[in-house]
């Protein structure tokens, strides 16, 4: 079958992991027999350089006729680079921010595992990870604080800035539906984090989450602080199995979520709305400290590319084969520097692409 991809490296390590993610797809396709035609498009700094904004209308366009996305990350040196002395909008973010929007993509799902391989890459005590945790982050992605109207003036001669967050009920339905229906297919428990002893968007989330719990009497709902889930993400995260949580408690408690899992290389990600159309891409940055060394690690964005098949083509099995390939190479011992340990073989970002394609 032939699938039409727009492919956006963007900026840093973006170009560096996409491609290691274009050559594990290009395997699934001649193993399997599929057409995987790509259509590279600009976001973020590179397209601020080229064209001024950081996603032109063409873009978004060629986007939004594809079959998916499949991005690296945007952005540069926030605070020291020239990306960043001009308006928000004009920033590098804002094409992210935008193209999620323009795409509807509101649920944005974050897998947290601990490969029984990198347990020794987790930064926490053995007797903490136990078997292991196996957890999947649901945050809302087209509302809230990086939505929400802001500005900054200069209020009785202080300068003042403002941000807001706003949710409606029906923003928040539709994730905790996403949210309790993956939960089905899990192990049936749904944790929603919010901060509703301080935020009255809080509150209304936690009404609204138990009125969707109705409809789903065999999954066992809590309510947690996002304070403490901070600590019991790190105090005991097998207890976790769908978080449920908005934009920017999502975000923060995702990149916390990936380095348990041993790097923040590793955390795959799908951004999705109501059609089949997604975005995929890993949960990290663009790591410019890092950027043009062949040193990132690319199976977030590969693993990211294992949930494009699954879910946007409905290609199971090739992605069964993306995620044991994977598996297998970690197993063989192969490692790139940021899970690198005793013993293992170290190897760079187009090695550890190629170990994964030739396991495909
Ligand atoms: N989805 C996106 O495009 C995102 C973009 N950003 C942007 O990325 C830029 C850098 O942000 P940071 O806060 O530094 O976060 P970051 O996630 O890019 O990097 C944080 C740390 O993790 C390391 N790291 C990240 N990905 C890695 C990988 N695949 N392999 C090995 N190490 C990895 C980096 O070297 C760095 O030390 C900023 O401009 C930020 O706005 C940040 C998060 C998401
Ligand atoms: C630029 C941010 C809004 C992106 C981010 O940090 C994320 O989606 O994890
Ligand atoms: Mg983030």
């Amino acid at each position: 079958m032939g699938f039409s991809i727009a492919l956006i490296p963007g900026d840093g390590i973006g170009p560096e992991i996409v491609a290691e993610a274009r050559k594990v797809l290009d395997c699934v396709g001649s193993r399997y027999g599929h057409e995987f035609n790509y259509t590279e498009i600009l976001m973020g700094g590179c397209s601020i350089d080229a064209y001024g904004v950081p996603l032109s209308d063409e873009a978004l366009a060629v986007a939004k006729s594809s079959d998916s996305v499949l991005l690296g990350a945007v952005g540069g040196n926030v605070g020291n680079s020239r990306w960043y002395d001009v308006a928000p909008n004009l920033r590098p973010e804002a094409g992210l921010l935008k193209i999620r929007k323009e795409l509807g993509l509101f649920a944005n799902i974050r897998p947290a595992y601990l490969f029984n391989e990198l347990k020794g890459a987790c930064p926490l005590k053995e007797d903490i990870i136990g078997d292991g945790f196996d957890m999947v982050i649901m945050r809302e992605l087209t509302g809230g604080l990086y939505f929400g109207e802001r500005h900054t003036e200069e209020v009785d001669g202080v300068m003042t800035a403002t941000d807001t967050l706003t949710y409606n009920e029906e923003e928040i339905r539709r994730i905790a539906v996403k949210a309790f229906d993956i939960a089905m297919k899990r192990n049936k428990k749904v944790i929603s984090v919010d901060k509703a002893n301080v935020l009255d968007s809080s509150r209304l989330w936690r009404k609204v989450v138990a009125e969707v719990a109705k409809d789903y009497p065999e999954v066992e709902v809590s309510n947690m602080l996002v304070d403490n889930c901070a600590m019991q993400l790190v105090m005991n995260p097998g207890q976790f199995d769908v978080i449920l949580t908005e934009n920017m408690f999502g975000d923060i408690l995702s990149d916390e979520a990936s380095m348990i899992t041993g790097s923040i290389g590793m955390l795959s990600s799908a951004s999705l709305g109501s059609s089949k159309l997604g975005l995929y891409e890993p949960s990290h940055g663009s790591a410019p400290d890092i950027a043009g060394k062949n040193i990132a690690n690319p199976i977030a964005t590969i693993l990211s590319a294992a949930m494009m098949l699954r879910y946007s083509f409905d290609l199971d099995k090739e992605a069964d084969a993306v995620e044991a390939a994977v598996k297998k190479v970690l197993k063989d011992g192969y490692r790139t520097i940021d899970i690198m340990d005793e013993g293992m073989t170290q190897v760079s970002t187009s090695q550890m692409g190629d170990l994964i394609a030739d396991n495909i």
